[in-house]
């Protein structure tokens, strides 16, 4: 007998904004190989031998700033996603993060515990990357062969360019969109440049204009391109001129060249070009969180006022908007109709 289950998987945050919390939070994500992809004593001499003993304390300030009663955005927002979809399909939905708790061996757990052995698994990152999609399917298939061997998992595809993602974002922005702006900044997660090159198998990847092209055996593996193409797809249903529209990469760690142009950058440049009005939006995240709450909506606010912006738009990320579980929805049971073909 089969039963079918949704496990849709987040990062995940720390516990609390205690600062031990937030050391241990960072240790497990940094110590991950495919977000600080060292060889471990390296990725161990930077992360234990220097990281932890500095980054914590300012990281659980952030973390205060927008902490809520219920806990972290990231969290509350994707138990918010969960409920919601769950009283739209017939299947069990449970949430596991990649980091931290509730785990994706937890989430499995409770789903396997309601008589679940296939699960359709939605990493909620539209766009691929090694330092996301890559590491929650490894994750997933170390915990599934360790913990529940008798279990069948079939996992989302990023949808960084299906029509129905697009028209979401786009209706999404659209209604967020002051009358006048100036410029609309699309300002993505960045990832160094080394896992561009490393993540593509076909080796044909520069991170130059091959990223624009309509069509390269890389792209399935090309997080550069896979924003571009977002933003490309998304500009045109909005209908608005490219010329008003800017793509940036926030949110860099340490000092290794990550992708460029860099969003903080950008925000200080934008003014001295004559961008007074600026609506933001970020759309490697589908829920917000720290990176959007409160580096880009205070913290980059106010590097565009000070830069001499006049008006900074944060347009908030698609959390639990009902047009946006709907595409969880259509997304999730492409994959458990998958199910039934095998
Ligand atoms: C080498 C470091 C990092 C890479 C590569 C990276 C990629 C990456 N991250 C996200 C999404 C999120 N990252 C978040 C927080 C966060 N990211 C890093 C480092 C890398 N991320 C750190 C150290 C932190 C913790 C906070 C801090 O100390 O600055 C979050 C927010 C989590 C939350 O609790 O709110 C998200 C979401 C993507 C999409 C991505 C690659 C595409
Ligand atoms: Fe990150
Ligand atoms: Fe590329």
């Amino acid at each position: 007998m089969s039963k079918k289950g949704i496990l849709l998987v987040n990062l995940g945050s720390p516990k609390s904004t205690d600062v031990k919390d937030v050391k241990d939070y960072l240790d497990e994500f940094l110590m991950d190989e495919k977000v600080i992809d060292y060889r471990w004593f390296f990725r161990s001499l930077l992360v234990q031998g220097i990281i932890l003993n500095t980054r914590p304390p300012k990281s659980a300030a952030a973390y205060k700033t927008v902490w809520t009663d219920e806990g972290s955005p990231l969290i509350v927002i994707t138990k918010k996603i969960q409920q919601k979809l769950q009283k739209l399909v017939d299947v069990p939905v449970e949430i596991g993060m990649r980091y931290a708790e509730p785990s994706i061996e937890t989430g499995i757990r409770k789903l396997t515990e309601q008589g679940v052995n296939e699960i359709v698994l939605f990493p909620l990152y539209p766009q691929y990357a090694m330092s996301t999609t890559e590491t929650v399917v490894d994750k997933a298939e170390e915990v599934r062969k360790k913990h529940f061997p008798q279990v069948k998992i079939n996992y989302v595809q990023p949808f960084y360019n299906r029509d129905i993602y697009i028209d979401c974002l786009t209706e999404s922005i659209r209604e967020k969109l002051p009358e006048n702006f100036d410029a609309l900044q699309f300002s993505y997660h960045g990832v160094p440049e080394r896992h561009i090159y490393k993540t593509d198998p076909t080796k044909t990847c520069n991170l130059n204009d091959c990223c624009s092209r309509e069509t390269n055996p890389s792209h399935q593996f090309c997080y550069r391109h896979q924003c571009f193409k977002t933003t490309e797809l998304v500009i045109e249903k909005l209908n608005i001129p490219k010329e008003k529209t800017v793509i940036s990469f926030q949110s860099r760690l340490g000092k290794d060249k990550w992708m460029e142009p860099y969003t903080d950058e950008t925000l200080e440049n934008l003014p001295k070009k004559g961008v007074k009005n600026l609506a933001i939006v970020c759309p490697a995240f589908v829920s917000d969180c720290l990176e959007t709450l409160e580096e880009i909506s205070m913290e980059g606010k106010e590097e565009f006022l000070l830069a001499g912006g006049e008006n900074f738009n944060y347009i908030p990320c698609l959390n639990d908007e009902d047009r946006w579980i709907d595409v969880v929805k259509t997304l999730c049971e492409e994959k458990l109709n998958e199910f039934y073909l095998v």
